[in-house]
Protein backbone atom coordinates (compact mmCIF):
# COMPACT_ATOMS: atom_id res chain seq x y z
CA UNK A 1 0.00 0.00 0.00
CA UNK A 2 1.69 3.35 -1.31
CA UNK A 3 2.16 5.78 1.69
CA UNK A 4 0.57 9.33 2.16
CA UNK A 5 3.36 11.69 1.75
CA UNK A 6 3.82 12.99 5.26
CA UNK A 7 3.21 16.60 4.47
CA UNK A 8 -0.11 16.11 3.02
CA UNK A 9 -1.57 18.42 4.05
CA UNK A 10 0.55 19.32 7.03
CA UNK A 11 3.20 19.82 5.38
CA UNK A 12 1.98 23.55 4.66
CA UNK A 13 1.61 24.47 8.17
CA UNK A 14 4.10 27.39 8.58
CA UNK A 15 5.12 28.43 11.79
CA UNK A 16 4.01 31.97 12.12
CA UNK A 17 4.51 34.21 14.26
CA UNK A 18 1.98 35.62 16.40
CA UNK A 19 2.06 39.00 14.49
CA UNK A 20 -0.49 41.41 14.06
CA UNK A 21 0.15 41.13 10.29
CA UNK A 22 -3.33 38.68 9.65
CA UNK A 23 -4.29 38.00 6.26
CA UNK A 24 -7.19 39.68 4.80
CA UNK A 25 -10.20 37.30 4.99
CA UNK A 26 -10.80 34.90 2.89
CA UNK A 27 -13.87 33.97 1.30
CA UNK A 28 -13.58 30.54 2.72
CA UNK A 29 -13.82 32.24 6.07
CA UNK A 30 -15.93 35.21 5.28
CA UNK A 31 -18.35 35.67 8.48
CA UNK A 32 -15.35 34.43 11.10
CA UNK A 33 -13.27 36.05 12.49
CA UNK A 34 -9.36 35.05 11.86
CA UNK A 35 -8.71 33.20 15.15
CA UNK A 36 -11.65 31.13 14.42
CA UNK A 37 -10.18 29.40 11.36
CA UNK A 38 -7.03 27.41 12.61
CA UNK A 39 -6.73 25.64 9.64
CA UNK A 40 -7.30 28.71 7.35
CA UNK A 41 -4.02 29.90 9.43
CA UNK A 42 -2.34 26.86 9.42
CA UNK A 43 -2.41 26.60 5.39
CA UNK A 44 -1.93 30.37 4.14
CA UNK A 45 1.06 30.84 2.84
CA UNK A 46 3.59 33.31 4.69
CA UNK A 47 3.32 36.50 4.11
CA UNK A 48 6.75 37.43 3.37
CA UNK A 49 7.19 34.95 0.56
CA UNK A 50 9.15 35.36 -1.82
CA UNK A 51 8.73 34.81 -6.01
CA UNK A 52 11.16 32.02 -5.58
CA UNK A 53 9.85 30.57 -2.55
CA UNK A 54 6.42 30.52 -3.74
CA UNK A 55 7.28 28.77 -6.97
CA UNK A 56 8.78 26.10 -4.38
CA UNK A 57 5.93 25.87 -2.42
CA UNK A 58 3.48 25.13 -5.45
CA UNK A 59 5.61 22.71 -6.68
CA UNK A 60 5.18 20.73 -3.94
CA UNK A 61 2.01 21.35 -3.02
CA UNK A 62 1.38 20.06 -7.07
CA UNK A 63 3.59 16.77 -6.35
CA UNK A 64 1.59 16.22 -3.03
CA UNK A 65 -1.88 16.56 -4.53
CA UNK A 66 -0.76 13.84 -7.27
CA UNK A 67 0.70 11.55 -4.85
CA UNK A 68 -2.30 12.30 -2.92
CA UNK A 69 -4.63 11.56 -6.19
CA UNK A 70 -3.10 7.92 -6.76
CA UNK A 71 -3.70 6.98 -3.33
CA UNK A 72 -7.32 7.65 -3.43
CA UNK A 73 -6.84 5.96 -6.89
CA UNK A 74 -5.57 2.67 -5.50
CA UNK A 75 -7.74 2.83 -2.20
CA UNK A 76 -10.79 2.92 -5.22
CA UNK A 77 -9.23 0.16 -7.00
CA UNK A 78 -8.48 -2.34 -3.37
CA UNK A 79 -12.19 -1.35 -2.41
CA UNK A 80 -13.36 -2.53 -5.86
CA UNK A 81 -11.27 -5.89 -5.46
CA UNK A 82 -12.82 -6.22 -2.27
CA UNK A 83 -16.24 -6.32 -3.68
CA UNK A 84 -15.45 -8.44 -6.27
CA UNK A 85 -13.60 -11.07 -4.11
CA UNK A 86 -16.15 -10.97 -1.84
CA UNK A 87 -18.54 -12.51 -4.55
CA UNK A 88 -18.55 -16.13 -4.22
CA UNK A 89 -16.50 -18.15 -7.10
CA UNK A 90 -19.05 -20.55 -7.93
CA UNK A 91 -18.15 -23.76 -9.06
CA UNK A 92 -20.38 -26.56 -10.88
CA UNK A 93 -19.00 -30.42 -11.11
CA UNK A 94 -20.74 -32.22 -13.67
CA UNK A 95 -20.09 -35.58 -14.88
CA UNK A 96 -21.86 -39.54 -14.46
CA UNK A 97 -22.07 -41.04 -11.07
CA UNK A 98 -18.31 -42.65 -10.27
CA UNK A 99 -16.97 -40.21 -12.85
CA UNK A 100 -14.88 -38.93 -9.48
CA UNK A 101 -16.49 -35.55 -8.81
CA UNK A 102 -17.15 -35.63 -4.95
CA UNK A 103 -13.10 -37.41 -4.71
CA UNK A 104 -12.57 -33.93 -7.16
CA UNK A 105 -14.42 -31.86 -4.43
CA UNK A 106 -12.69 -33.90 -1.23
CA UNK A 107 -9.34 -32.78 -3.43
CA UNK A 108 -10.25 -29.00 -3.36
CA UNK A 109 -10.73 -29.05 0.38
CA UNK A 110 -7.82 -30.99 1.12
CA UNK A 111 -5.74 -28.14 -1.10
CA UNK A 112 -7.69 -24.70 0.08
CA UNK A 113 -9.56 -25.33 3.00
CA UNK A 114 -7.60 -27.39 5.04
CA UNK A 115 -8.58 -26.72 8.17
CA UNK A 116 -11.77 -28.03 7.72
CA UNK A 117 -10.53 -31.09 6.18
CA UNK A 118 -8.35 -32.05 9.42
CA UNK A 119 -12.18 -31.21 10.96
CA UNK A 120 -14.08 -33.96 9.05
CA UNK A 121 -11.37 -36.37 8.78
CA UNK A 122 -12.38 -38.69 11.42
CA UNK A 123 -16.02 -38.50 10.45
CA UNK A 124 -14.71 -40.23 6.93
CA UNK A 125 -14.35 -43.81 9.51
CA UNK A 126 -17.37 -45.50 9.48
CA UNK A 127 -17.67 -44.76 5.66
CA UNK A 128 -14.77 -46.59 5.00
CA UNK A 129 -15.31 -49.45 7.08
CA UNK A 130 -18.27 -50.31 5.03
CA UNK A 131 -16.59 -49.74 2.08
CA UNK A 132 -13.98 -52.35 3.45
CA UNK A 133 -16.99 -54.71 4.46
CA UNK A 134 -18.90 -54.49 1.38
CA UNK A 135 -15.71 -55.72 -0.75
CA UNK A 136 -15.47 -58.38 1.83
CA UNK A 137 -19.26 -59.29 1.82
CA UNK A 138 -19.07 -59.01 -2.15
CA UNK A 139 -16.65 -62.10 -2.16
CA UNK A 140 -18.71 -64.04 -0.09
CA UNK A 141 -21.64 -63.68 -2.07
CA UNK A 142 -19.63 -64.89 -5.03
CA UNK A 143 -18.48 -67.62 -2.91
CA UNK A 144 -21.70 -68.80 -2.05
CA UNK A 145 -23.11 -68.01 -5.75
CA UNK A 146 -20.28 -70.82 -6.40
CA UNK A 147 -20.51 -72.82 -4.17
CA UNK A 148 -24.37 -73.29 -4.64
CA UNK A 149 -23.25 -73.46 -8.86
CA UNK A 150 -25.34 -70.45 -9.63
CA UNK A 151 -23.72 -68.18 -12.37
CA UNK A 152 -22.60 -64.92 -12.47
CA UNK A 153 -25.00 -62.00 -12.01
CA UNK A 154 -25.36 -59.28 -15.68
CA UNK A 155 -24.39 -62.14 -17.72
CA UNK A 156 -25.74 -60.66 -20.97
CA UNK A 157 -24.08 -56.87 -20.37
CA UNK A 158 -20.88 -56.95 -19.40
CA UNK A 159 -17.22 -55.93 -20.15
CA UNK A 160 -14.98 -56.79 -23.11
CA UNK A 161 -13.55 -58.92 -20.44
CA UNK A 162 -16.30 -61.01 -19.17
CA UNK A 163 -16.68 -61.43 -23.27
CA UNK A 164 -13.48 -62.87 -23.36
CA UNK A 165 -14.21 -65.24 -20.37
CA UNK A 166 -17.45 -66.54 -22.13
CA UNK A 167 -15.58 -67.19 -25.06
CA UNK A 168 -13.07 -69.51 -23.46
CA UNK A 169 -13.13 -73.08 -22.93
CA UNK A 170 -15.20 -74.79 -19.95
CA UNK A 171 -12.70 -74.82 -17.13
CA UNK A 172 -13.40 -77.64 -14.33
CA UNK A 173 -15.12 -77.17 -11.00
CA UNK A 174 -12.85 -75.17 -8.22
CA UNK A 175 -12.34 -77.44 -5.68
CA UNK A 176 -13.29 -75.49 -1.86
CA UNK A 177 -12.63 -77.08 1.11
CA UNK A 178 -13.70 -77.14 4.45
CA UNK A 179 -11.33 -73.91 5.08
CA UNK A 180 -13.65 -71.66 2.93
CA UNK A 181 -16.60 -72.45 4.46
CA UNK A 182 -15.41 -71.93 7.79
CA UNK A 183 -14.36 -68.49 6.35
CA UNK A 184 -17.67 -68.07 5.24
CA UNK A 185 -19.37 -68.24 8.25
CA UNK A 186 -16.57 -66.91 10.75
CA UNK A 187 -17.36 -63.57 7.81
CA UNK A 188 -21.04 -64.13 8.08
CA UNK A 189 -21.13 -61.10 11.00
CA UNK A 190 -20.18 -58.95 8.88
CA UNK A 191 -23.94 -58.76 6.84
CA UNK A 192 -25.45 -57.49 9.52
CA UNK A 193 -22.66 -54.99 10.37
CA UNK A 194 -23.16 -53.73 6.71
CA UNK A 195 -26.86 -53.25 7.30
CA UNK A 196 -26.01 -51.38 10.63
CA UNK A 197 -23.45 -48.94 8.45
CA UNK A 198 -25.82 -48.67 5.81
CA UNK A 199 -28.61 -47.56 8.55
CA UNK A 200 -26.43 -45.21 10.00
CA UNK A 201 -25.04 -43.52 6.88
CA UNK A 202 -28.30 -43.48 5.31
CA UNK A 203 -29.45 -43.34 1.90
CA UNK A 204 -26.12 -42.09 -0.06
CA UNK A 205 -24.49 -45.34 1.44
CA UNK A 206 -26.28 -47.37 -0.77
CA UNK A 207 -25.57 -47.47 -4.62
CA UNK A 208 -28.21 -47.13 -6.78
CA UNK A 209 -29.21 -50.01 -9.38
CA UNK A 210 -31.79 -48.41 -12.13
CA UNK A 211 -33.87 -45.54 -13.57
CA UNK A 212 -36.45 -44.96 -15.41
CA UNK A 213 -34.56 -42.45 -17.37
CA UNK A 214 -33.24 -43.42 -20.50
CA UNK A 215 -32.00 -40.32 -22.11
CA UNK A 216 -28.34 -39.03 -21.01
CA UNK A 217 -29.23 -35.44 -20.32
CA UNK A 218 -33.22 -35.13 -19.44
CA UNK A 219 -32.28 -31.36 -18.95
CA UNK A 220 -31.67 -30.91 -22.33
CA UNK A 221 -35.51 -29.95 -23.35
CA UNK A 222 -36.34 -26.71 -23.22
CA UNK A 223 -40.03 -26.91 -22.40
CA UNK A 224 -39.35 -29.32 -19.40
CA UNK A 225 -36.95 -27.00 -17.95
CA UNK A 226 -39.72 -24.77 -15.51
CA UNK A 227 -40.83 -28.23 -14.16
CA UNK A 228 -37.13 -29.19 -13.56
CA UNK A 229 -37.03 -26.62 -11.20
CA UNK A 230 -39.23 -28.80 -9.13
CA UNK A 231 -36.55 -31.70 -9.34
CA UNK A 232 -33.96 -29.41 -7.55
CA UNK A 233 -32.40 -30.63 -4.23
CA UNK A 234 -30.27 -27.98 -2.98
CA UNK A 235 -28.78 -28.74 0.34
CA UNK A 236 -26.05 -26.86 2.11
CA UNK A 237 -24.62 -29.53 3.91
CA UNK A 238 -24.17 -32.90 1.27
CA UNK A 239 -21.95 -35.08 3.22
CA UNK A 240 -21.66 -33.75 6.24
CA UNK A 241 -25.61 -35.05 6.57
CA UNK A 242 -24.48 -38.73 6.68
CA UNK A 243 -21.06 -37.63 9.06
CA UNK A 244 -22.84 -35.35 11.47
CA UNK A 245 -24.15 -38.12 13.75
CA UNK A 246 -20.09 -39.20 13.89
CA UNK A 247 -18.38 -35.98 14.33
CA UNK A 248 -20.94 -35.07 17.17
CA UNK A 249 -20.61 -38.29 18.79
CA UNK A 250 -16.90 -37.41 18.34
CA UNK A 251 -16.67 -33.77 19.99
CA UNK A 252 -18.96 -34.50 22.70
CA UNK A 253 -17.88 -36.03 25.84
CA UNK A 254 -19.84 -39.62 27.16
CA UNK A 255 -20.90 -38.22 30.15
CA UNK A 256 -22.43 -35.50 28.36
CA UNK A 257 -24.02 -37.17 25.16
CA UNK A 258 -27.67 -37.56 24.37
CA UNK A 259 -29.37 -41.22 24.97
CA UNK A 260 -29.31 -41.41 21.23
CA UNK A 261 -25.28 -40.28 20.94
CA UNK A 262 -24.25 -42.86 23.77
CA UNK A 263 -26.08 -45.30 21.69
CA UNK A 264 -24.25 -44.39 18.38
CA UNK A 265 -20.99 -44.53 20.00
CA UNK A 266 -21.98 -47.97 21.31
CA UNK A 267 -22.88 -49.42 18.26
CA UNK A 268 -19.86 -47.82 16.53
CA UNK A 269 -17.70 -48.90 18.85
CA UNK A 270 -19.66 -52.19 18.49
CA UNK A 271 -18.86 -52.47 14.73
CA UNK A 272 -15.53 -51.81 15.10
CA UNK A 273 -15.21 -54.63 17.19
CA UNK A 274 -16.70 -56.89 14.93
CA UNK A 275 -14.21 -56.19 12.38
CA UNK A 276 -10.72 -56.00 13.94
CA UNK A 277 -12.18 -59.31 15.55
CA UNK A 278 -13.10 -60.47 11.42
CA UNK A 279 -8.93 -59.03 10.14
CA UNK A 280 -7.46 -62.50 10.01
CA UNK A 281 -9.97 -64.10 7.80
CA UNK A 282 -10.31 -61.03 5.77
CA UNK A 283 -7.06 -61.15 4.89
CA UNK A 284 -7.29 -64.82 4.61
CA UNK A 285 -10.04 -64.83 2.04
CA UNK A 286 -8.68 -62.00 -0.12
CA UNK A 287 -5.11 -63.50 -0.24
CA UNK A 288 -6.34 -67.22 -0.43
CA UNK A 289 -5.22 -68.18 -4.56
CA UNK A 290 -8.56 -70.13 -5.17
CA UNK A 291 -10.71 -67.61 -4.05
CA UNK A 292 -8.48 -65.19 -6.69
CA UNK A 293 -9.10 -67.74 -9.07
CA UNK A 294 -12.90 -68.01 -8.63
CA UNK A 295 -13.20 -64.35 -8.78
CA UNK A 296 -10.76 -64.41 -12.10
CA UNK A 297 -13.18 -66.93 -13.38
CA UNK A 298 -15.97 -64.46 -12.80
CA UNK A 299 -14.40 -61.23 -13.91
CA UNK A 300 -14.95 -59.15 -10.57
CA UNK A 301 -12.35 -57.02 -10.46
CA UNK A 302 -13.22 -55.41 -6.75
CA UNK A 303 -9.79 -53.95 -6.97
CA UNK A 304 -11.16 -51.25 -9.98
CA UNK A 305 -14.60 -51.12 -7.44
CA UNK A 306 -15.14 -47.65 -5.91
CA UNK A 307 -14.25 -48.17 -2.32
CA UNK A 308 -11.41 -50.70 -2.75
CA UNK A 309 -9.72 -51.02 0.94
CA UNK A 310 -8.75 -54.96 0.73
CA UNK A 311 -5.44 -54.44 0.77
CA UNK A 312 -5.22 -51.93 3.82
CA UNK A 313 -7.52 -54.27 5.88
CA UNK A 314 -4.47 -54.78 8.37
CA UNK A 315 -4.96 -50.73 9.14
CA UNK A 316 -8.01 -50.41 9.00
CA UNK A 317 -9.76 -53.50 10.60
CA UNK A 318 -8.42 -52.10 13.98
CA UNK A 319 -10.40 -51.00 17.19
CA UNK A 320 -8.72 -47.76 17.09
CA UNK A 321 -8.60 -46.63 13.10
CA UNK A 322 -8.27 -43.25 12.05
CA UNK A 323 -8.66 -42.29 8.16
CA UNK A 324 -5.53 -40.94 6.10
CA UNK A 325 -6.32 -38.22 3.73
CA UNK A 326 -5.94 -40.76 1.19
CA UNK A 327 -8.29 -43.08 2.50
CA UNK A 328 -10.49 -40.18 2.65
CA UNK A 329 -10.32 -39.71 -0.57
CA UNK A 330 -11.07 -42.88 -1.62
CA UNK A 331 -13.73 -43.16 -0.27
CA UNK A 332 -17.26 -43.83 -2.24
CA UNK A 333 -20.19 -42.23 -0.88
CA UNK A 334 -23.18 -41.51 -3.54
CA UNK A 335 -23.72 -38.12 -3.52
CA UNK A 336 -28.04 -37.18 -3.24
CA UNK A 337 -29.41 -34.63 -5.25
CA UNK A 338 -27.18 -31.39 -5.76
CA UNK A 339 -25.41 -30.32 -2.91
CA UNK A 340 -23.73 -27.15 -2.12
CA UNK A 341 -20.42 -26.63 -0.39
CA UNK A 342 -18.87 -23.41 1.51
CA UNK A 343 -15.25 -22.83 1.50
CA UNK A 344 -13.52 -19.81 2.71
CA UNK A 345 -9.80 -20.68 1.11
CA UNK A 346 -7.01 -20.75 4.00
CA UNK A 347 -4.36 -21.69 1.14
CA UNK A 348 -3.77 -21.47 -2.46
CA UNK A 349 -3.55 -17.48 -4.42
CA UNK A 350 -7.48 -16.75 -3.44
CA UNK A 351 -7.07 -16.92 0.52
CA UNK A 352 -9.99 -15.55 2.43
CA UNK A 353 -12.09 -16.20 -0.86
CA UNK A 354 -15.47 -17.88 -0.67
CA UNK A 355 -15.89 -20.64 -3.03
CA UNK A 356 -19.02 -22.21 -3.74
CA UNK A 357 -18.84 -25.88 -4.96
CA UNK A 358 -21.71 -27.44 -6.59
CA UNK A 359 -21.46 -31.56 -6.32
CA UNK A 360 -24.67 -32.98 -8.59
CA UNK A 361 -25.27 -36.83 -8.12
CA UNK A 362 -24.71 -38.65 -11.48
CA UNK A 363 -26.98 -41.04 -12.32
CA UNK A 364 -29.31 -40.37 -15.18
CA UNK A 365 -31.75 -40.14 -12.56
CA UNK A 366 -30.46 -37.13 -10.75
CA UNK A 367 -29.08 -35.33 -14.16
CA UNK A 368 -32.49 -33.26 -14.21
CA UNK A 369 -31.78 -31.00 -10.93
CA UNK A 370 -28.78 -29.98 -12.63
CA UNK A 371 -30.59 -27.33 -14.73
CA UNK A 372 -31.11 -24.64 -12.70
CA UNK A 373 -27.51 -24.05 -11.54
CA UNK A 374 -26.41 -23.57 -15.02
CA UNK A 375 -27.94 -19.89 -14.60
CA UNK A 376 -25.10 -18.39 -12.31
CA UNK A 377 -21.85 -20.35 -12.04
CA UNK A 378 -18.59 -19.04 -13.17
CA UNK A 379 -17.09 -22.65 -14.14
CA UNK A 380 -17.83 -25.85 -14.89
CA UNK A 381 -15.54 -28.98 -13.85
CA UNK A 382 -16.74 -31.80 -16.07
CA UNK A 383 -15.66 -34.85 -14.94
CA UNK A 384 -15.35 -37.90 -17.90
CA UNK A 385 -13.51 -41.14 -16.27
CA UNK A 386 -12.24 -43.10 -19.59
CA UNK A 387 -10.80 -46.06 -18.09
CA UNK A 388 -14.36 -47.40 -18.03
CA UNK A 389 -14.96 -47.27 -21.95
CA UNK A 390 -15.84 -50.92 -21.92
CA UNK A 391 -18.37 -51.02 -18.90
CA UNK A 392 -21.70 -50.35 -18.91
CA UNK A 393 -23.72 -47.81 -16.27
CA UNK A 394 -24.84 -49.38 -12.90
CA UNK A 395 -28.12 -47.68 -13.05
CA UNK A 396 -28.74 -48.80 -16.42
CA UNK A 397 -26.60 -51.59 -17.80
CA UNK A 398 -27.43 -51.24 -21.72
CA UNK A 399 -25.58 -48.38 -21.67
CA UNK A 400 -21.71 -48.21 -22.57
CA UNK A 401 -20.12 -45.36 -19.52
CA UNK A 402 -17.97 -43.81 -22.60
CA UNK A 403 -20.59 -43.28 -24.68
CA UNK A 404 -22.88 -42.16 -21.71
CA UNK A 405 -20.26 -39.34 -21.05
CA UNK A 406 -20.00 -38.59 -24.88
CA UNK A 407 -23.91 -37.62 -24.84
CA UNK A 408 -23.63 -35.85 -21.80
CA UNK A 409 -20.86 -33.86 -22.84
CA UNK A 410 -22.29 -33.18 -25.83
CA UNK A 411 -25.47 -31.61 -24.15
CA UNK A 412 -23.87 -29.71 -21.84
CA UNK A 413 -21.58 -28.36 -24.23
CA UNK A 414 -24.48 -27.23 -26.72
CA UNK A 415 -26.53 -26.24 -23.68
CA UNK A 416 -27.16 -22.20 -24.40
CA UNK A 417 -27.40 -21.30 -21.18
CA UNK A 418 -23.69 -21.97 -20.88
CA UNK A 419 -22.99 -20.92 -23.73
CA UNK A 420 -20.43 -18.62 -21.95
CA UNK A 421 -19.65 -20.41 -19.23
CA UNK A 422 -15.86 -21.33 -18.80
CA UNK A 423 -15.74 -25.78 -18.92
CA UNK A 424 -12.91 -27.57 -18.05
CA UNK A 425 -12.96 -31.15 -18.84
CA UNK A 426 -11.26 -33.53 -16.18
CA UNK A 427 -10.51 -36.89 -18.31
CA UNK A 428 -10.21 -39.12 -15.17
CA UNK A 429 -9.36 -42.57 -13.28
CA UNK A 430 -6.26 -42.73 -16.02
CA UNK A 431 -4.28 -44.75 -13.49
CA UNK A 432 -7.43 -47.12 -14.32
CA UNK A 433 -6.97 -46.64 -17.64
CA UNK A 434 -3.64 -47.50 -17.92
CA UNK A 435 -3.87 -50.67 -15.47
CA UNK A 436 -6.68 -52.12 -17.94
CA UNK A 437 -4.58 -51.71 -21.20
CA UNK A 438 -1.61 -53.19 -19.08
CA UNK A 439 -3.27 -56.16 -18.45
CA UNK A 440 -4.40 -56.39 -22.12
CA UNK A 441 -7.70 -55.14 -22.86
CA UNK A 442 -8.05 -53.86 -26.29
CA UNK A 443 -10.08 -50.92 -26.54
CA UNK A 444 -11.15 -51.62 -30.56
CA UNK A 445 -13.07 -54.23 -28.90
CA UNK A 446 -15.40 -51.61 -27.22
CA UNK A 447 -14.72 -48.65 -29.69
CA UNK A 448 -14.29 -49.99 -33.26
CA UNK A 449 -13.17 -46.76 -34.51
CA UNK A 450 -10.09 -46.82 -32.40
CA UNK A 451 -9.49 -49.25 -34.69
CA UNK A 452 -5.14 -50.39 -35.45
CA UNK A 453 -4.28 -47.83 -32.63
CA UNK A 454 -1.35 -48.75 -30.51
CA UNK A 455 -3.60 -49.90 -27.41
CA UNK A 456 -1.17 -47.78 -24.79
CA UNK A 457 -1.72 -44.84 -22.79
CA UNK A 458 -0.77 -41.43 -24.82
CA UNK A 459 -2.20 -43.02 -27.46
CA UNK A 460 -5.57 -43.82 -25.78
CA UNK A 461 -5.58 -40.43 -24.04
CA UNK A 462 -4.87 -38.49 -27.27
CA UNK A 463 -7.72 -40.65 -28.71
CA UNK A 464 -9.91 -39.70 -26.32
CA UNK A 465 -9.59 -36.17 -26.09
CA UNK A 466 -9.61 -35.31 -29.58
CA UNK A 467 -13.14 -36.89 -29.53
CA UNK A 468 -14.43 -34.76 -26.88
CA UNK A 469 -12.63 -31.73 -28.46
CA UNK A 470 -14.58 -32.53 -31.73
CA UNK A 471 -17.54 -32.55 -29.71
CA UNK A 472 -16.83 -29.51 -28.05
CA UNK A 473 -16.21 -27.45 -31.47
CA UNK A 474 -19.21 -28.48 -32.83
CA UNK A 475 -21.32 -28.27 -30.61
CA UNK A 476 -20.88 -25.09 -28.36
CA UNK A 477 -23.53 -22.11 -29.45
CA UNK A 478 -20.11 -19.68 -29.91
CA UNK A 479 -16.57 -21.12 -30.11
CA UNK A 480 -14.94 -21.82 -26.64
CA UNK A 481 -11.49 -22.83 -25.39
CA UNK A 482 -11.33 -26.60 -25.05
CA UNK A 483 -9.19 -26.89 -21.53
CA UNK A 484 -8.57 -30.10 -20.63
CA UNK A 485 -6.63 -32.06 -18.08
CA UNK A 486 -5.78 -35.90 -18.03
CA UNK A 487 -6.38 -36.75 -14.21
CA UNK A 488 -6.74 -39.43 -11.47
CA UNK A 489 -8.16 -37.60 -8.75
CA UNK A 490 -7.18 -40.13 -6.05
CA UNK A 491 -3.56 -38.51 -6.84
CA UNK A 492 -3.93 -35.95 -4.27
CA UNK A 493 -0.44 -34.39 -5.11
CA UNK A 494 -1.02 -34.40 -8.76
CA UNK A 495 -4.73 -33.12 -8.65
CA UNK A 496 -3.12 -30.26 -6.26
CA UNK A 497 -1.01 -28.78 -9.38
CA UNK A 498 -3.82 -28.99 -11.54
CA UNK A 499 -6.23 -27.53 -9.39
CA UNK A 500 -3.77 -24.42 -8.64
CA UNK A 501 -3.82 -24.48 -12.38
CA UNK A 502 -7.84 -24.20 -12.41
CA UNK A 503 -7.70 -22.13 -9.69
CA UNK A 504 -5.82 -19.60 -11.74
CA UNK A 505 -8.07 -19.90 -14.44
CA UNK A 506 -11.46 -19.80 -12.88
CA UNK A 507 -10.43 -16.68 -10.64
CA UNK A 508 -9.79 -14.92 -13.93
CA UNK A 509 -12.83 -15.40 -15.21
CA UNK A 510 -14.83 -14.78 -11.93
CA UNK A 511 -12.66 -11.16 -12.09
CA UNK A 512 -14.12 -11.01 -15.47
CA UNK A 513 -17.72 -11.68 -14.97
CA UNK A 514 -17.16 -9.31 -11.88
CA UNK A 515 -16.14 -6.63 -14.11
CA UNK A 516 -19.14 -7.21 -16.73
CA UNK A 517 -21.66 -6.98 -13.93
N1 LIG B 1 -8.58 -45.31 -9.17
C1 LIG B 1 -9.30 -44.18 -9.25
N2 LIG B 1 -10.42 -44.05 -8.54
C2 LIG B 1 -11.11 -42.90 -8.64
C3 LIG B 1 -10.69 -41.84 -9.47
N3 LIG B 1 -11.59 -40.84 -9.35
C4 LIG B 1 -12.51 -41.26 -8.46
N4 LIG B 1 -12.22 -42.50 -8.04
C5 LIG B 1 -12.97 -43.29 -7.08
O1 LIG B 1 -14.20 -43.64 -7.67
C6 LIG B 1 -15.23 -43.62 -6.72
C7 LIG B 1 -16.35 -42.76 -7.19
O2 LIG B 1 -15.94 -41.42 -7.17
P1 LIG B 1 -16.93 -40.27 -6.68
O3 LIG B 1 -16.12 -39.04 -6.60
O4 LIG B 1 -17.69 -40.71 -5.50
O5 LIG B 1 -17.90 -40.23 -7.94
P2 LIG B 1 -19.07 -39.18 -8.22
O6 LIG B 1 -18.86 -38.68 -9.60
O7 LIG B 1 -19.15 -38.19 -7.14
O8 LIG B 1 -20.33 -40.14 -8.20
P3 LIG B 1 -21.88 -39.79 -7.81
O9 LIG B 1 -21.86 -39.11 -6.49
O10 LIG B 1 -22.56 -41.11 -7.78
O11 LIG B 1 -22.40 -38.93 -8.92
C8 LIG B 1 -14.62 -43.17 -5.40
O12 LIG B 1 -14.36 -44.28 -4.58
C9 LIG B 1 -13.34 -42.51 -5.82
O13 LIG B 1 -12.35 -42.59 -4.85
C10 LIG B 1 -9.49 -42.01 -10.22
O14 LIG B 1 -9.04 -41.13 -10.98
N5 LIG B 1 -8.84 -43.19 -10.08
MG1 LIG C 1 -20.52 -37.80 -5.72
Amino acid sequence: MMKRPFSTPCQFFHSRPSSSKRPATSPATMGRSFEEDPLTLAIAPPPDETPEQRQAREIAEAEARKISDEIDEQIRREREGDRKKKKPVKLLLLGQSESGKTATLKNFQLTYARREWSEERASWRAVIQLNLVRNVNQILDHLTQEMTGQSVEHPSDDSSEDLHARRAPKLPPLRFKEKHRLLKMRLGPLSGVQTDLERNLGAASTELYTTSVTTAAPFDHAVNRRALQEFSINSTNGWKTALDKFRTMRTTRPENGSGSTRKMKDNEDDISEVIASCKDDIKAIWEDPLVKEMLNRRKVRIEDTPGFFLNDTDRIATRNYQPTDDDVIRARLRTLGVQEYRFIFDHGRTVGQEWRLYDVGGTRSSRAAWYPYFDDVDAIIFLAPISPFDEKLAEDRRVNRLEDSYLLWKSVCSCKLLARTQIILFLNKCDLLQAKLQRGVRIRDSVPSFGDRKNDLPTATRYFQQHFRDISKQHSPVPRPFYMYLTSVIDTRSTAVTLGAVEESILREHLRHADLM
